[in-house]
């Protein structure tokens, strides 16, 4: 009996695991059933005709923060997911802060999960935290299918009474043994607090409060502090340890040797880093605040120079929303503004744009960091994360002829303002599949605004 599929993508130029091959890929029940040439469509078959661009597995973006619950004024499931979906993700992971209560107990996960539910384009999962005096409460985060635990080493700021809190070293110690003892893995943000605190207030007491004195009050040493202690922790608890948003090529290197000595630990960097420096902080102003900060052109060069070398694991867009007036009003200082950069719906444009098309590494290794790698770190990897025969069929069609300029008016974000309008762009998103779904196409927007669902994760088995 002749096969029947529900859509079939032709003539794209398919990105497999380490291949990119001419390919028609047809879809039955959500998940890709077929890869061969002409495969033949019944009359209820959905065709979609990729000639001339690229099918790639969708991105798999493992830090965001949308802001529910309480904080959906600054973004909310909606909004951001659309913005991922207009961005070719199709798998997120929600961060356990920026929302109150932070997702820190099952109560709050439970919040937390009503919020998303129905109301997400794509796929997700979601992260518990690990905060000062919630080691009771990870066990069960862990068996509600939390993906994993987010901490801070520094102050993450934010308001609310109830707000997420940076650990002390006791918390981190005492929560990496026991999140090793559940099999969990720990995503740190990883700057010293006792260095960027005392420089932050030196700067601001002398009145130097401005785009470079930021970047100066936390150094690279603050990060390379932090990641030498989380490493040496991981080390003594066996507590798997992915490092969020590292900077820093010395970072990156830190944590490849680590690798190298049998340490279980990735390092994810952002598209800010490697496309913006301190320089876009100075011209562009609190848009392009981020903790840790932005570094100097020549640290960005040596990042992309660790990236081709595969010493970073995967890419993520910490897209860290707020309203405009926490960003825009002129009468804050840059230590004032919200630190935290709108990126989300740009980063596999970003990354096929500046790393693809002007560096000239290779489509697989930048689609590897976006969704295979991901994928296989979070142990969601039977279903996402690849082009290949059973897994869902999460896919992205990429035009990379094309030549569009951001605009705010693109952005899909509940606050339209992001580092990226107003560049130039020599490829664009203009289909997002999410098993089997067309979620968003270029000509139409997002035309599945919540059929997303949450992928619990057990620890011992793979994710449902
Ligand atoms: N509270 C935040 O969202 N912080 C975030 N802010 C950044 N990156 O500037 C982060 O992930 O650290
Ligand atoms: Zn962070
Ligand atoms: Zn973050």
């Amino acid at each position: 009996m002749e096969e029947s599929y529900e859509l079939i993508i032709k003539n794209g130029d398919v990105v497999l695991p380490g291949e990119v091959r001419k390919l028609d890929v047809g879809v039955k029940d959500g998940k890709i059933a077929a890869l061969g040439q002409g495969l033949r469509a019944a009359a209820d078959t959905t065709l979609i005709d990729a000639e001339g661009h690229y099918v790639l597995p969708g991105m798999i973006d493992m830090h965001v923060h949308f802001n529910e619950p309480a904080f959906g004024h600054w973004e909310g499931f909606r909004s951001g997911s659309a913005a991922l979906a207009a961005g070719g993700c199709t798998c997120y992971a929600d961060m356990p802060l920026n929302g109150n209560p932070p997702t820190v107990n099952q109560a709050a996960l439970q919040l937390k999960t009503e919020a998303a539910s129905r109301n997400s384009a794509v796929d997700y999962v979601l992260w518990g935290g690990l905060v000062p005096g919630n080691l009771e409460d990870l066990e069960d985060l862990a068996k509600a299918g939390v993906t994993g635990f987010k901490a801070f080493i520094s102050n993450p700021g934010g308001e609310g009474e109830g707000r997420f809190r940076e650990v002390d070293d006791e918390t981190l110690y005492l929560g990496m043994q026991k999140i090793a003892a559940l099999g969990g893995i720990l995503a740190l943000h990883a700057e010293s607090e006792d260095i960027t605190a005392v420089l932050s207030a030196d700067a601001v007491r002398s009145g130097k409060t401005g785009a470079r004195d930021f970047a100066a009050s936390r150094p690279a040493i603050a990060e390379l502090e932090a990641v030498s202690r989380a490493l040496l922790y991981s080390e003594r608890t066996g507590c798997r340890l992915h490092f969020v948003h590292i900077s820093t090529a010395a970072a990156i290197e830190m944590i490849h040797a680590a690798k190298q000595r049998g340490l279980d630990v990735t390092a994810e960097t952002c598209p800010h880093y490697l496309m913006l420096s301190e320089d876009s902080m100075e011209q562009l102003g609190p848009v392009a605040k981020c903790a840790p900060p932005l570094r100097s052109l020549e640290e960005q060069q040596k990042l992309w120079e660790v990236l081709a070398e595969g010493k970073i694991d995967l890419i993520a867009s910490d897209h860290s929303p707020c309203p405009p007036e926490l960003k825009l009003n002129p009468d804050l200082t840059f230590f004032e503004a919200w630190g935290g950069i709108s990126g989300a719906q740009s980063s596999l444009e970003l990354m096929f744009h500046e790393g693809v098309h002007v560096r000239g590494l290779p489509v697989t290794l930048v689609s590897a960091l976006l969704s295979e790698k991901p994928a296989r770190r979070f142990g969601l990897d039977h279903r996402k994360g690849s082009i290949a025969l059973g897994l869902d069929a999460d896919l992205v069609l990429l035009n990379p002829t094309a030549d569009y300029t951001l605009a705010a008016e693109d952005l899909f974000y509940r606050h339209k303002h992001s580092p990226y309008t107003g560049m130039t762009l020599s490829c664009k998103v203009t289909a997002t599949i999410c098993r089997g779904n067309v979620v968003y196409t270029a000509e139409q927007g997002v035309v599945s605004p919540d059929k997303g669902e949450w992928l619990q994760i057990n620890y011992a088995q793979p994710a449902l």
